[in-house]
């Protein structure tokens, strides 16, 4: 087993239905054999009850594996007027461990700057649930070398709201924004290099922090990809979009990971 374990987590977006629920965990109960990875599924959260029975009704196939439930954004609040929002203790009751914070798509689209993030991080924290906080350049950033200078941004935010020891309890996903639902992914060298620059920028405040976190890669990851991006040292296993629609795909990720 390698020092961290792989995790791989489907982020369906919006997308999906009780009945992609099913047939992954039809083919999680005949297929996951160990707990070499970590399974996270992040269905939109009105598909959480689906998952939810899901994992119960296999719970005795799926003993040993690790299948978890995680959603795709929480609000900052703990409750209140605030229409269309879900609080971290509503997902924490709906079984979730896992919830995404600073998806591109969320700050982008959504207006979520670094500071509203770094409140989500607090939040979900403040819950019991495990933050999976993404970061990543735009492509015109990258072409202006300005990659680690927005990567450094976006965690120096989250890190001076919370701590570093904060990030005891979260994982970090690298998704270049150029990559997502692109289909053309960072090479396993510009992932690795990345990688690598956020687990030491962590190090230098806490080197067991800097050891220890999962550094997930997420952008146009597929079957053919995933086991060159994996095998990457400080690759830590995928933030999936596309693919996780996608049962059979989705699970050849999963024993990618586990074999990583
Ligand atoms: O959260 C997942 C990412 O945005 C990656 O999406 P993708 O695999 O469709 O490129």
């Amino acid at each position: 087993m390698a020092l961290r374990r792989p995790m791989v987590a489907g982020n369906w977006k919006m997308n999906g239905s009780a009945q992609l629920a099913l047939e992954l965990f039809n083919k999680f109960a005949t297929k996951l054999q160990d707990d070499s990875a970590e399974v996270v599924l992040c269905p939109p959260s009105i598909y959480l009850e689906s998952v939810r029975q899901q994992l119960d009704a296999n719970k005795d196939a799926l003993n040993g594996c690790l299948v978890r439930m995680g959603a795709q954004n929480l609000s900052q609040h703990d409750f209140g007027a605030y229409t269309g929002e879900v609080s971290g203790q509503m997902l924490k009751d709906s079984g979730c461990r896992y919830v995404i914070i600073g998806h591109s798509e969320r700050r982008r689209m959504y207006g979520e700057t670094s500071d509203i993030v770094a409140e989500k991080f607090a939040a979900a924290q403040k819950h019991g649930l495990t933050p999976i906080l993404c970061v990543g350049e735009s492509g015109p950033a990258r072409e202006a070398r300005r990659t680690f200078e927005v990567i450094a941004e976006e965690l120096d935010v989250v890190i001076e709201k919370n701590g570093t020891m904060a990030f005891d309890n979260a994982i970090i996903a690298y998704e270049p924004l150029w990559a997502v639902g692109t289909g053309k992914s960072a090479t396993p060298e510009q992932a690795q290099e990345v990688h690598a620059f956020i687990r030491k920028r962590l190090s230098e405040v806490s080197p067991y922090i800097g050891e220890n976190i999962r550094i997930l890669y997420g952008g146009s990851v597929t079957p053919s990809n995933a086991a060159d991006l994996f095998a990457q040292p400080d690759v830590d296993g995928g933030l999936i979009g596309g693919v996780s629609l996608n049962s059979t795909e989705f699970l050849s990720l999963c024993s990618i990971a586990m074999s990583a």
